[in-house]
């Protein structure tokens, strides 16, 4: 089975779009292990309306959280303790796109962090970066916080307007590839996302023999 996580350099960074695009296009699972928020919907449902993928594929989260908030917060609230133990990757006989909550250091619980679940996990990451000012230092941040676990990032999907020189420096000084631009849309809709995904975001050959 493979495995792709989804990251980003912060919450609300169009990390569920480009998940929804990335695993239309590998015609993949979708796993949101931890949902902390749900009102008016979850990830989860975002994908199922936007991916264009059959409901099956859709996996329920493992943690279903009500609070908008830190996930550490959110399962605090609702009286329920977040482990690895609950944490295992899904079984499916294909490829399976996973996100993550927030960016990478968000805790889990009182002593675990995102990036601790990934390395935990010990598949490949790809980094939603905006292209806005600002983007240069949380992306490098991130990046490196993932690798000091042992992390690998895959690639880096930036999201937004053109912004050429942020484009070529992060990836450069992180050493890490582009995947492309996934361009702010008007209309999102799963043939707007299918279409926008496939010119802009280029996904290396490996993704697709995984
Ligand atoms: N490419 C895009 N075009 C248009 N709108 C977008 C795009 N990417 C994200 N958005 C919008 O920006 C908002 C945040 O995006 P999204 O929910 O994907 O963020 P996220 O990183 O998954 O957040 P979270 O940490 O809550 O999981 C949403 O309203 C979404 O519809
Ligand atoms: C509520 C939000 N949409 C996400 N589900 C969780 C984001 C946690 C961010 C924590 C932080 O970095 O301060
Ligand atoms: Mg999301």
């Amino acid at each position: 089975m493979s495995v792709l996580i989804v990251t980003g350099t912060d919450t609300g960074i169009g990390k569920t779009v480009f998940a929804a695009g990335l695993a239309g296009a590998l015609g993949a699972y979708y796993w949101k292990p931890i949902q902390a928020g749900v009102d008016p919907e979850g990830d989860k449902e975002t994908v199922a309306a936007l991916s264009g993928l059959p409901a099956a594929r859709i996996l329920p989260e493992a943690f279903r959280l009500t609070t908008p908030a830190s996930p550490h917060l959110a399962a605090r609230i609702d009286g329920v303790a977040i482990g690895l133990d609950q944490l295992a990757l899904p079984q499916v006989d294909g490829p399976l796109v996973v996100e993550g909550a927030g960016g990478v250091l968000v805790p889990i619980s009182e002593t675990l962090l995102m990036a601790d679940l990934f390395a935990h996990w010990g598949q490949p990451v790809i980094l939603c970066a905006r292209t806005s000012l600002g983007t240069i230092n949380h992306s490098l941040l991130s990046i490196e916080a993932l690798r000091s676990r042992g992390v690998r990032v895959a690639g880096i999907a930036f999201i937004g307007e053109a912004h050429d020189e942020n484009e070529r420096i992060i990836p450069q000084l992180a050493g890490a590839p582009s995947l492309g631009r996934l361009p702010h849309l008007d209309r999102l809709d799963p043939a707007a996302l299918a279409t926008a995904f496939a010119a802009h975001i280029r996904l290396p050959e490996y993704f697709n023999d995984r």
